[in-house]
């Protein structure tokens, strides 16, 4: 991104987010649905963007001639349920092992607060832009949503002081914490996402856990027309959007802090689900990384 502006749901980087809610409204319509997110239509529904965001099987068929030849040929569904999927597994596995503490990094309509069942006593912060949350909180109101942990929301951008935010929040830097960036280092520079990690590390108590939806080449995902196309029909220019500056890989930047590091490639964590991403326009650029921060 070029400018520190702010955004909505239905604008600049707020878009992706609903995008992306619709991907996980279509996956619950899935026999093998790898997640069920009951929110993610209705985000849709409240936001009424311009470009059709198809949420049901029907929908796509319907807009099948101007929109979803993309949508299908990207097959972003398929995809997002599989990183909903892994990143799902991860918090399961954090609440196993005792973490209590939850930040999730540019939530945007994340709904695992409210979806998930957490571990009594569980915080879960959800950092992104003001009026994103806004958004998300009057939708969940409306819908009657309920947590079985006790959700706080962080409006701040993440390329400001979010640290003391959190801090002044409530968050007990002393306690482990289970940390989620899903969907959001390309929309940060390399300075801003090295940024972002060292905050990370300076504020995770030993036995933190870290993922990350990780990226091997985002100029190679810029190159994609179907991509930036899709784009265009959000109103959005992906190549102003993302950033694909040289970085160094979060799985490279918390090993060097010396925490382990996991990192999966998306295609081979689909197989462990059943699912290929065969055809996914994004195949060997999208990865996982899970991270624990050891004494
Ligand atoms: C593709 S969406 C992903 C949302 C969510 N993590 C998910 O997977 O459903 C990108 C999100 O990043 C947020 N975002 C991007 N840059 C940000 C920044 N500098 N500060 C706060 N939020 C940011 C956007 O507002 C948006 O909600």
């Amino acid at each position: 991104m070029t400018t520190d502006q702010q955004w909505d749901i239905v604008t600049s980087v707020g878009i992706t987010a609903l995008a992306v809610a619709a991907a996980r409204a279509l996956e619950a319509h899935r026999e093998d649905r790898l997640v069920h997110d009951p929110y993610a239509a209705a985000f849709v529904e409240a936001a009424r963007p311009e470009a059709p965001m198809p949420t049901t099987p029907q929908e796509v068929d319907e807009l099948a001639e101007q929109y979803s030849s993309i949508w299908n040929q990207l097959e972003m569904d398929q995809y997002m349920g599989v990183r909903s999927r892994y990143f799902d597994d991860f918090f399961a596995a954090a609440s196993e092992a005792g973490i209590e503490q939850v930040v999730i990094l540019a939530s945007g309509l994340d709904t695992r607060a409210y979806r998930l069942a957490w571990p009594a006593g569980a915080v879960v912060y959800e950092i992104d832009q003001p009026k994103v949350l806004e958004f998300k909180q009057t939708v969940l109101e409306e819908q009657g949503a309920t947590a079985s942990c006790e959700p706080r929301a962080i409006p701040i951008d993440l390329r400001e002081d979010w640290q003391s935010a959190l801090l002044e929040a409530g968050f007990d830097s002393s306690a482990p914490t289970a940390w989620l960036a899903e969907g959001l280092l390309p929309y940060l520079s390399a300075a801003a996402q090295q940024r972002l990690l060292e905050t990370v590390e300076r504020l995770s108590a030993t036995g933190s856990r870290l993922a990350v939806e990780d990226f091997s080449d985002l100029s190679k995902m810029l190159q994609d027309e179907e991509m930036v196309e899709l784009g265009k029909q959000w109103g959005i220019d992906m190549r102003d959007l993302l950033h694909a500056d040289d970085r160094r890989s979060a799985a490279e930047v918390v090993g060097g802090f010396g925490w382990t590091t996991e990192v999966r490639e998306a295609e081979e964590v689909a197989e462990g689900y059943g699912r290929s991403l065969d055809s996914f326009p994004m195949k060997g650029v999208g990865r996982f990384l899970a991270a624990e921060k050891g004494i």
